[in-house]
């Protein structure tokens, strides 16, 4: 099968989370099915664009509204990621250093598909499916069937995964000339609650929609920003298919952001030495059970709880555990942490920004990770954390819940809790603590988590069965 991945993100091109993570790994893994799966995105001005060699596939000019441009379509020479990758390159709109965070965002993503439908009526071959990703490319399974310019691409099959159902790309509906001409009579694919909301015309228009994790199809019935009962009634069409993670990327014998390697049979002195990494350069206490956190600084994360969580559980548990923040986010969230370092006594610290080969270091050097989200469709870093020997604390939600078993049940292996609280998240630190001295019990924990297959090769057969049903 022929399928072209539309997307924002994709790792390590551009990235500014877990969707990035997803679309750089489900291709590579495709492919190795023998599969024919590209991937197209922006041209954002990364490291990877400057390092790496490109040739142009397709140049044109197109029109977005009134407002009339050219683009370029430029390949990745070697296909190095395992797939082919293809950027679009709009002058000024889309060659910014960051994925997202502009006040055009709406006009540079909608300007990103109208390019990549363009280019795909131009192409002689054309994909079996257009598999499209939240939000930023939900126009795309509309315009292919209603805008007239597109007719010749309404045969293509569309398929939309939802990674986060909570960013939507509301546009008012002045902005509808932004796409291409269209049947007018179809304007109820395109609006929800009298906005244009291109989540929820994906949700409408694409042949098949996944999401990330079981569950959290189960949840957006019941909560997803708005669009629950749209949910309910297009359950037919939707699939909960979990993520994997890239086992090839995220190893720590191989990974090239660690210092120091170790296995699942082997793994005690390679931990213990990222963990005195981290004590030194952030000034913690290697004694001390590191707990850590690692993410977007948002409410969706249970972010803004760790603040009082921290403060609660030195004045309650005792100044027993250390705590070590990596992340950016609300500025709000971000000076309450900051405010906190004054008063660390050798046992709190806070990174606040994107460092990737920082969140490495901690997945391989910290011996729990923090996750209180109060939404979480998958989440990668309780899987990344698990496979180097990390215990997860997860509130019971989406594909956390899909994911971890507390280690008080059977063949358990995490901390798990059932909201995103104060009081619950710092139960679960006091959990944490107490368990970390049992160095039995935490052996038996890390030897069944860093045991678990987490790989892609099973949820890779079920996005190809979702195509099948599609084209066979
Ligand atoms: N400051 C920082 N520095 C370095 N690395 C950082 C970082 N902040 C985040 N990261 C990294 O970004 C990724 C985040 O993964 P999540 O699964 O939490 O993603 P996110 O919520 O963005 O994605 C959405 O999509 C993914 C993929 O489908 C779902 O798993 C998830 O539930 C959903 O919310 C991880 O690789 C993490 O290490």
């Amino acid at each position: 099968m022929d399928i072209l991945h539309v997307s924002a993100e994709c790792y390590p091109v551009a990235k500014a989370g877990g969707l990035g993570d997803v679309v750089g790994a489900l291709p590579k893994y495709m492919n190795e099915l023998g599969h024919t799966t590209r991937v197209v995105m922006p041209m954002y001005r990364t490291k990877f664009l400057y390092a790496n060699e490109w040739e142009v596939v397709h140049k044109a000019n197109t029109n977005m509204g009134n407002w009339w441009f050219e683009f370029t379509i430029i390949k990745e020479k070697t296909n190095k990621l395992g797939f082919e990758l293809y950027l679009v390159d709009v002058n000024g709109l889309l060659d910014r250093e960051k994925v997202y965070g502009y006040n055009d965002d709406n006009e540079r993503f909608t300007a990103f598909q109208i390019c990549v439908l363009d280019w795909l009526n131009a192409w002689a071959k054309k994909p079996d499916i257009l598999h499209v990703h939240d939000h930023h490319t939900g126009l795309i399974p509309f315009m292919v069937k209603n805008c007239q310019k597109y007719r010749g691409l309404a045969s293509i099959k569309t398929v939309l995964t939802i990674h986060n159902a909570q960013y939507q790309g509301w546009m008012p509906w002045n902005r509808s000339i932004l796409i291409p001409q269209w049947d007018m009579w179809k304007w109820g694919m395109l609006d929800w609650n009298n906005t244009i909301n291109p989540l929820a015309s994906a949700i409408k228009c694409a042949d098949k929609i996944t999401t990330v994790s079981p569950s959290y199809l189960q949840e957006l019935k019941w909560m997803s920003n708005g669009l629950e009962a749209l949910f309910e009634y297009e359950k037919g069409k939707c699939v909960g298919i979990l993520n994997g993670i890239d086992a090839k990327v995220w190893n720590p014998e191989t990974d090239t952001y660690l210092q120091h390697h170790f296995s699942e049979h082997d793994y005690e002195a390679g931990k213990a030495k990222n963990k005195m990494l981290l004590c030194d350069q952030f000034s913690l206490d290697y004694d001390k059970p590191l707990i850590g956190f690692i993410g977007r600084l948002v409410g969706e994360k249970g972010a803004d709880l760790l603040p009082q969580v921290i403060s609660d559980s030195f004045y309650f548990i005792g100044r027993r555990m250390n705590f070590l923040v990596l992340g950016s986010g609300f500025p709000e969230v971000e000076a309450r942490l900051s405010a906190l370092k004054p008063l660390s006594q050798s046992d709190y610290n806070v990174y606040i920004g994107y460092n990737e080969g920082l969140s490495h270091t901690m997945y391989a050097g910290l011996d729990f990770l923090l996750m209180p989200s109060r939404v979480e469709p998958c989440g990668l870093n309780q899987m990344y954390s698990m496979r180097y020997g990390t215990v997860p604390m997860v509130r019971r939600t989406g594909g956390l819940k899909d994911t971890v078993i507390d280690f008080g049940d059977v063949n358990g292996y995490g901390i798990c809790y059932n909201h995103a609280s104060v009081p619950d998240v710092t139960h679960a630190v006091w959990r944490a603590a107490e368990v970390y001295h049992d160095k039995e019990k935490m052996k038996g924990i890390r030897q069944r988590m860093m045991n678990l297959d987490f790989s892609w090769e099973s949820s890779v057969k079920q996005y190809i069965q979702v195509y099948s049903s599609l084209v066979m």
